[in-house]
């Protein structure tokens, strides 16, 4: 349904739909510093109409689902790392209604063998947890590891090589929840080349709970709709997403002539972005 409504639909029928974007997945009234190689649509969980698309409902139905798988997931993460959140609070930090999905259609980009065009530039999530399926076999997913861009190949099983399999990022408020020395958002994006179709479903705290660590933290408290508002306060203002570090408890230290220096060097693998759920 998702290759239906996206690769055959023409375009002027998919820009009529709600939540249809293209170029950028959530931003699109912000700044675009590149365009993204990508179209798709943005759809709330939470939202009470029932039948904005067929698309929207059979996602809606998925995102209940994966919902669960994301409360299990985060309840399971919260006691290994001894969280000690108690429910309430876990509840509050992973509102699983207020998640949304989105359906991406990265199209084919066959023009470019270097696989320079990015269907996503890198980024981290802003989420609690962010649970991919992607269409399996197709590749594009790739971290940020020791410096390298490293292909995500997702296990074969299922129904074909990684269709089946569902793959989970952890996002910043994972790290706040944490403290942040307790996991990381991994940085990551997506390489254009042939076809790709995934669905993403975002799991995030709910508005006003205050993220704190019982265990100390890194960052001082803060709600996530202060954290959004900030993200896109310096997306509007530098076209970049600077995220954690705006709410680090302690200034970080100034940086020497010679660290700034160094940091207009950096390799373009750790080129900041402005994206990302
Ligand atoms: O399409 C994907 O597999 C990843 C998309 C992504 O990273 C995001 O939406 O934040
Ligand atoms: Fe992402």
């Amino acid at each position: 349904m998702a290759r239906d409504r996206l690769s055959r639909a023409p375009f002027h029928d998919k820009q009529a739909q709600p939540g249809y974007f293209w170029g950028t997945p959530a931003l699109a009234a912000l700044r675009v510093r590149r365009v993204n190689w990508v179209e798709g649509f943005h759809v709330a969980l939470s939202s009470s109409s029932t039948s904005d698309s067929e698309l929207a409902d059979a996602a809606r139905e998925y995102g209940a689902h994966v919902a669960r798988v994301a409360r299990r997931l985060f309840d399971a993460l919260a006691a290994a790392l001894g969280l000690g959140l108690g429910a309430a609070r876990a509840a509050s930090y992973l509102a699983e209604r207020d998640g949304f999905l989105r359906v991406y259609r990265y199209p084919p980009c066959l023009a470019d063998p270097a696989r320079n065009r990015l269907g996503m530039e890198a980024h981290t999530d802003s989420s609690v947890l962010t649970v991919i399926a992607q269409e399996g076999g197709v590749g594009g997913l790739q971290v940020l590891h020791d410096g390298a861009w490293r292909d995500v190949v997702a296990p074969p099983g299922g129904a074909g090589d990684g269709d089946g399999t569902l793959l989970v990022n952890l996002g910043d408020m994972a790290v706040a929840i944490g403290g942040g020395d307790a996991c990381r958002s991994v940085r990551h994006r997506v390489a254009a080349g042939a076809e790709r179709l995934s669905l993403c479903y975002f799991a995030f705290p709910r508005d006003d709970a205050v993220i704190r660590c019982c265990h100390g933290s890194r960052y001082r408290p803060f709600t996530y709709a202060e954290f959004r508002e900030q993200v896109q306060a310096d997306i509007k203002a530098t076209g970049t997403k600077v995220g954690l570090d705006r709410f680090l408890a302690e200034a970080p230290p100034l940086k020497s002539p010679a660290d700034e220096a160094a940091s207009t060097t950096r390799s373009s693998a750790e080129e900041d972005s402005q994206i990302g759920g």
